[in-house]
């Protein structure tokens, strides 16, 4: 059967997760998804009758909110005439025994840790190979008896209905939270539900995606149609760039601009292993005067971010212009490298979060240019596009790169970015990454890059006195980059880089390195 050009739950068993805003509830999905099973993440006030495909089962998730409160989300009832299996962790417990009863209230004491299962009906499916295992609790609300037509399957130390299961219909709730590391068997508890439970088929794989999105988009693009795209030579675009190539071939045109503040040789080299290696039809636009221009004299980081985004857009929507499409109409069809996480992002049921630092790239095109999206990563987690890349013959390297932000070296440069400066940088940069490859740690560090701070010190050179700037260098090991810590370098290798970026690179006398985790500090220095 020919996929459609439906999304991707059309082709595939899917478990929704409706997520009531706990911190883990994109955890549950990245855990169902590592057995095969694909998963997608929805707010918890979703309609059920807008949606356009039928899930195999459904998860309601934990949440900040207490059930019982005058302004707690609540599921749309419309869920129960689904007629799948439906599980409600922690919060999403709490509501099933709400909609059927209302004994929820807060504990005498709350529970955050971990608390050991024992299971009452073994013959229930969930909990094959579960028994007795440690399970996390985080939660400060309890059920005070059993909802309607409900029974008692598990319970810990401190709670009595530590899961509960419908006495007729496929409806469990379990008051842990298995989609985190710390429930041992967790893992399998969720298999359990998708498997045994909603019957989900194990078949989503990579190798499954890449035939399923390449007959997706040339079917949404058409035989004719030609679609643009930005690259950066960075791991999302490049995986986004190659998969149009195998599906429309010459009338995908990507677009690199080269902002003036890329890493070393990094135009020549993106325009050697996208254009010439992977064969993809790239042009690369030298805009570094016109972004420099911008962005003299500005040293406040949010500003050099703003100037950088909008000079992107501006570049962009100008070369756009430029090319001329093969069919003599025009470009139809804009591709971005959204992935699965900025998509969670933006459906999250949270609230606006506090903005720490504008991110930019080539964002927010969309309205002025009348192009319709092709996202082909929306779906996917980072280490999935990593796979993908990989499945689709992307060199190793390329597809292990640290990710480069859109304002490149200028967040990197400390105060005012000049020609000069970003020199400086970029030769410290790379020397510092070379070292890293070197000994063998690149794979082993989520990312690394040099600073160069605005500040100088005395150094001493040759009997010379020197007055000269600071390279700051950071490393840091992180899944997610919400929170990082810093790489423990061994000292001998701190030695050597530092030595190296003092004597090759002019304008250096000093080199330290960044020993803060994240939070506090972010990733970036600006
Ligand atoms: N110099 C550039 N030229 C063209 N497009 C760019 C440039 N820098 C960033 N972009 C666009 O911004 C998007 C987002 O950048 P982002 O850094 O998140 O992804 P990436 O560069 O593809 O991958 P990575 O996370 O590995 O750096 C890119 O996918 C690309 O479309
Ligand atoms: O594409 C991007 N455009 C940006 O404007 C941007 N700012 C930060 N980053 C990257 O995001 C991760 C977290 O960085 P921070 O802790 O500094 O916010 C790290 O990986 C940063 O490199 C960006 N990526
Ligand atoms: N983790 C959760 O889902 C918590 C649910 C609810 N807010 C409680 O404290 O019990
Ligand atoms: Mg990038």
């Amino acid at each position: 059967m020919a996929p459609t050009v439906e999304e991707v739950p059309s082709v595939f068993d899917t478990i929704l997760v409706l997520d009531f805003g706990s911190q883990y509830s994109h955890l549950i999905t990245r855990r169902l998804r590592e057995f095969n099973i694909y998963a997608e993440m929805l707010p918890c006030t979703q309609k059920i009758k807008d949606l356009t495909w039928k899930p195999k089962g459904v998860i309601l998730s934990g949440g900040p909110y207490s059930v019982y409160a005058a302004d707690a989300p609540h599921v749309d009832p419309a869920v129960f005439d689904l007629n799948v299996p439906i599980m409600g962790i922690c919060y999403g417990m709490q509501e099933l025994a709400w909609l059927n009863g209302k004994k929820v209230g807060r504990g005498e004491k709350r529970e955050y840790g971990p608390a050991t299962l024992n299971v009452l009906d073994q013959s229930c499916p969930l909990f094959e190979n579960v028994d007795h295992s440690i399970v996390w609790m985080s939660h400060g609300d309890k059920l005070h008896g059993l909802p309607a037509g409900f029974k008692t399957i598990a319970t810990s130390d401190n709670s009595p209905f530590c899961a509960i299961a419908h006495e007729s219909k496929e409806i469990y709730g379990i008051q842990f939270h298995p989609e985190v590391t710390h429930s041992k068997k967790g893992k399998i508890l969720l298999r359990n539900f998708a498997v045994s439970i909603c019957k989900a088929a194990q078949n989503w794989t990579m190798e499954n995606f890449i035939d399923t999105e390449i007959n997706r988009i040339r079917q949404l693009v058409g035989p004719t149609a030609e679609v643009i795209g930005a690259v950066s030579g960075g791991v999302d675009s490049t995986v986004a760039a190659k998969l149009m190539k195998e599906a429309i071939g010459d009338r995908f045109h990507a677009i690199m601009v080269d902002n003036g503040v890329l890493r070393l040789n990094e135009a020549e080299n993106v325009k050697q292993f996208l254009g010439e290696g992977l064969g993809i039809n790239l042009s690369v636009i030298d805009a570094a005067d016109e972004f420099l221009t911008k962005l003299k004299g500005v040293t406040d980081p949010e500003k050099k971010r703003k100037i950088i985004g909008n000079t992107f857009i501006h570049v962009f929507e100008r070369e756009a212009e430029n090319i001329k499409p093969k069919s003599g109409e025009e470009i139809e069809f804009l591709l971005q490298g959204t992935l699965y996480p900025d998509v969670i992002e933006s459906i999250s049921f949270k609230g606006p979060s506090q903005t720490i630092k504008t991110h930019h790239n080539v964002g927010g095109l969309l309205e002025n240019m009348k192009l319709k999206l092709i996202e082909p990563l929306r779906e996917l987690f980072k280490d999935e596009v990593r796979h993908l890349g990989e499945l689709l013959g992307i060199p190793h390297d390329l597809v292990w790169r640290h990710p480069f932000p859109g304002p490149g070296i200028a967040i990197r440069v400390l105060g005012e970015v000049t020609r000069e400066q970003v020199a400086i940088a970029r030769k410290a940069d790379h020397i510092y990454i070379e070292e890293i490859r070197k000994a063998g740690l690149y794979n082993k560090i989520s990312q690394a890059f040099a600073c160069l701070l605005p500040v100088k010190s005395v150094g001493v050179m040759g009997d010379q006195r020197t007055y000269e700037q600071v390279i700051a260098l950071r490393a840091i090991e992180t899944t997610d980059f919400m929170t990082a810590d810093w790489f423990p370098f061994e000292h001998d290798f701190l030695k050597k880089v530092a030595s190296r970026i003092v004597n090759e690179v002019d304008g250096v006398a000093r080199v330290t390195y960044d020993i803060t985790s994240k939070p506090p500090a972010t990733v970036e220095w600006e």
